[in-house]
């Protein structure tokens, strides 16, 4: 048998990429990016229809055109044969929803809906279905529904069923003219099959499904709104399929457009972050993969199924068959570096970057280095896209303590830094005290490529030693592998994620160490943070919401 290759397509949330990988070894032989043209709509629609606050929108189109541009171009790199590449796998942002008629046409491509938001993608960050979420809420509490506990006590805003009701709510007649709601990890799966199946990942961590007891009861959606009682039958209804299963098989059509082989395994769809899990070879308990891009996501593995505060989800067989995978997260890691970077940079630093040929992500952080830890006199809170867990809570907002007229650009940055680094460090203490052990953290995503101060800060605060993944494209790897799952050990891939793991995972030989004078500081300025955080965040002081809410009323 010639050798054999899987596609990992790992949709991010301003780009998408492939990756083609080696099955005997998991090396990774090409790999090609194509952003998203339409990028991240927050503001308003391709047409110009203005946007309200809190919204996040994208076009399927965008997905379909990575496909086309990025499969054909690894190919092309490596010379290597279609019929070599036995399996595809997708991963996806999530929850990425979108309305689809019968036939999986999104709504939005139809000349009738062009300028309705809700007829478009709603990307993971879109936060606008809080009232539907805190809702929810309500009514799950005042029923004593029992599933709430596996996510944390809280549904989350980005979540399927606070978007599907504020769709509900806001434009019933896109509501009532979906065939279906579907993740668009699932939507992009059925572009390449010519069928949708829903995965079982999204599914339970996105849209509340238990392996055992399945969607929330009919009586429960009843209570919220009489008119979403038959929702999951109806509007969410279909087949759910576990990691690592078949999808189905590369249609003609599609195979034509990308270059490869009708009937191609195709595995179903994963989230971006999950799908890392296996890709830096953690398939055992105990090990915290951090998933640092745009945001981070936690993800661990436990025995038991246990009630963690402000944890995203506890899913049976969620990321490795067998266990129980955990996630937690924040909601914006890399999104508030960037924030600071476009609005809060001086002429004199950008001219001394450019002088320096650095980006300016570089230049702060080379003059952020500089510093010791609390040095800088400042401390942040990372909420700048509110507060994913343990608060769960996307109404707060960010702050920073001990400006003064003295304070530099790169101390700010700093501080930002900082803040991510003790907010997973309330992740991992989350975790640590409701018995999910943490005793090894991993890292991959973009940040770790990019920033080692960023790394050595979050080695330094958590006290904890930091592995970092190999591949550059850890959730396409990942995907690769469930790819290779899907084609099966006959076809040359694998019959298991852990035995594709085995042959496949790697992490790199430098690891980041904490430093002991630097835990120290940070042990101290932790302890500031978390009284911040609980003044802030638990109820004390509920500024931010009510500046939330003046803000709302002068902008009416
Ligand atoms: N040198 C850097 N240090 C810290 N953050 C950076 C640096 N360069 C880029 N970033 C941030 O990295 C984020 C993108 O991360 P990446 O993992 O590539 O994307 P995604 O989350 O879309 O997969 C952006 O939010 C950007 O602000
Ligand atoms: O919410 C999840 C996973 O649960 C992510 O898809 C979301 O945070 C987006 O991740 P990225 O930072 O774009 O990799």
């Amino acid at each position: 048998m010639n050798k054999k290759y899987a596609i990992g397509v790992d949709y991010g949330t301003q780009s998408g990429r492939a990756v083609l990988v080696d099955l005997s070894n998991g090396e990774e032989l090409a790999d090609h990016v194509t952003p998203y043209r339409h990028h991240v709509m927050d503001e308003e629609l391709p047409s110009g229809v203005k946007l309200e606050h809190d919204w996040a929108l994208q076009h399927p189109q965008d997905y379909i055109e990575v496909l086309e541009r990025s499969i054909p171009e690894v190919l092309r790199i490596t010379g290597i044969a279609p019929e070599d590449v036995i399996g595809i796998g997708i991963d996806f942002t999530a929850c990425t929803m979108l309305p689809v008629t019968a036939e999986g046409t999104p709504l939005c491509f139809l000349e009738q809906h062009i300028d309705n938001p809700h007829a478009w993608v709603k990307l993971w960050k879109h936060h606008a279905a809080q009232p539907e979420a805190d809702a929810l809420n309500e009514v799950a509490a005042a029923r004593g529904e029992k599933w709430v506990r596996r996510y944390g006590g809280t549904i989350s805003s980005e979540w399927m069923l606070a978007k599907t009701w504020q769709i509900l709510n806001e434009a019933p007649s896109i509501y009532e003219e979906a065939d279906k709601f579907v993740e668009a990890a699932d939507w992009v799966v059925g572009q390449l099959t010519g069928t949708i199946v829903r995965n079982s990942c999204t599914a339970g961590y996105k849209s509340n499904w238990h392996k055992q007891e399945g969607y929330p009861s009919e009586a429960f959606f009843k209570a919220l709104d009489p008119r979403l009682e038959k929702l999951m039958s109806t509007k969410l209804r279909g087949a759910v399929l576990p990691l690592g299963a078949k999808a189905g098989e590369l249609t003609e059509t599609m195979a034509a457009k990308i270059g490869l082989q009708p009937g191609t395994a195709v595995a179903v769809g994963n989230i971006d972050a999950h799908a890392a899990v296996p890709a830096v070879g953690v398939v055992t308990p105990g090990k915290l993969v951090m998933a640092m891009g745009t945001s981070i996501c936690h993800l661990l593995l436990g025995e038991e199924e246990r009630e963690v505060e402000g944890m995203c989800g506890v899913v049976e067989d969620g990321m490795i068959p067998g266990y129980y995978g955990y996630e937690a997260g924040q909601s914006a890691v890399g999104d508030i570096f960037e924030w600071f970077v476009e609005e809060c940079v001086p002429a004199y630093a950008r001219r001394e970057a450019e002088e320096a040929g650095e980006n300016i992500h570089v230049y702060l952080t080379r003059k952020a280095s500089e510093l010791k830890p609390g040095q800088s006199g400042l401390l942040a809170l990372d909420w700048w896209n509110g507060n994913r867990s343990v608060l769960v809570d996307t109404n707060l907002t960010g702050t920073m303590l001990g400006l003064t007229l003295l304070t530099k650009p790169w101390e700010m940055y700093r501080a930002l830094l900082e803040a991510t680094a003790f907010g997973t460090r309330k992740i991992i203490e989350a975790f640590h005290t409701n018995g999910v052990n943490v005793d090894e953290l991993y890292a991959c995503g973009g940040l770790p490529q990019k920033n080692k101060l960023l790394m050595q800060i979050y080695a330094d605060v958590t006290n904890r030693e930091i592995k970092i993944a190999a591949s550059k494209q850890t959730p396409a790897l990942g995907s690769a592998m469930f790819g290779a799952v899907a084609a099966g050990s006959a076809k040359g891939g694998y019959d298991s994620i852990v035995d594709a793991a085995k042959k496949m995972a790697r992490v790199r030989e430098e690891t980041f160490k904490p430093i002991a004078e630097h835990v120290a500081v940070y042990n101290r300025l932790y302890e500031e943070y978390v009284a911040l955080h609980d003044y802030y965040g638990r109820g004390t002081n509920e500024v931010m919401k009510r500046l939330k809410e003046i803000k709302a009323k002068a902008s009416e």
